[in-house]
């Protein structure tokens, strides 16, 4: 049975050991598992079947970003992986996303759910300006996530700041996927566009992904629960 939890939890973690000394204190009831860039360059997809041997669902956020061909194969391989969800950069561009989610077709309801990242949660106005994106975050995250809505794909990595926004433009079918979630207190390390759980929840967020919070917390399952209960 899929978990009903809206907790993704990040993890980033230089050995596998210490990654799966965690997972072995969680539960797939409370929490989904996101593998980024650093743990699926140091151990692959065998660190995917892993935590999907434990009973866990998988988001695989490798942020692909590539011409149309070479993100749509990248797409299809993290498919066949069996993975939850799986995610582009909506400025990859419409051509490039549209050939992500045909890549999906084959896979029918097996297929993961596809989203893009808009604008990186660590992201603020400056960011943009230093690029030439003479918009505020929330501009350009709702520039992208049109794009990504005309593309057909589930839904966006955003910040729970454009929650309602993006909720009241495209629909509450439209998923949005938020990092820079942090409970009162946390601190905030490299992320600048955040919100605590439960402002996010009445923002209208689906998925909170929440990294160190947990994993560096003296109690990570103490820590996990209470922001579930938080949200319950
Ligand atoms: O905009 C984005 C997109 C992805 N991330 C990823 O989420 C986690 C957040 O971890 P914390 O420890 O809770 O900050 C991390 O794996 C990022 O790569 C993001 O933060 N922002």
């Amino acid at each position: 049975m899929s978990c009903r939890s809206p907790v993704i939890v990040a993890l980033d973690f230089e050995q596998q050991q210490q990654a799966l000394n965690l997972v072995s204190q969680l539960d797939p009831s409370l929490c989904r598992l996101k593998v980024g860039k650093e743990m699926f360059t140091h151990f692959g997809p065998d660190f995917v079947k892993a935590l999907q041997q434990r009973g866990f669902e998988v988001f695989l956020d490798l942020k692909f970003h590539d011409i149309p061909n070479t993100v749509a194969k990248a797409v299809a391989a993290a498919a066949e992986l069996g993975v939850w969800m799986v995610n582009v950069h909506a400025s990859g561009g419409s051509r490039m996303m549209q050939a992500a989610k045909e890549a999906l077709l084959p896979f029918g309801a097996q297929a993961p759910k596809l989203i893009a990242v808009t604008v990186l949660t660590s992201m603020e106005q400056s960011d943009l300006t230093e690029l030439g994106i003479m918009l505020t975050p929330a501009q350009q995250v709702q520039k992208l996530a049109a794009l990504t809505a005309a593309a057909g794909l589930d839904g966006v990595v955003c910040s729970a700041q454009e929650a309602t926004l993006l909720k009241q433009q495209f629909g509450q079918q439209f998923q949005l996927v938020t990092p820079g979630i942090r409970p009162a207190n946390s601190a905030a390390d490299d992320q600048r566009r955040v919100m605590t759980p439960k402002a996010a929840q009445l923002a209208g967020v689906d998925y909170m992904v929440i990294g160190r919070p947990i994993t560096k917390a003296a109690d990570p399952l103490g820590a996990l629960k209470a922001i579930v209960d938080e949200l319950a």
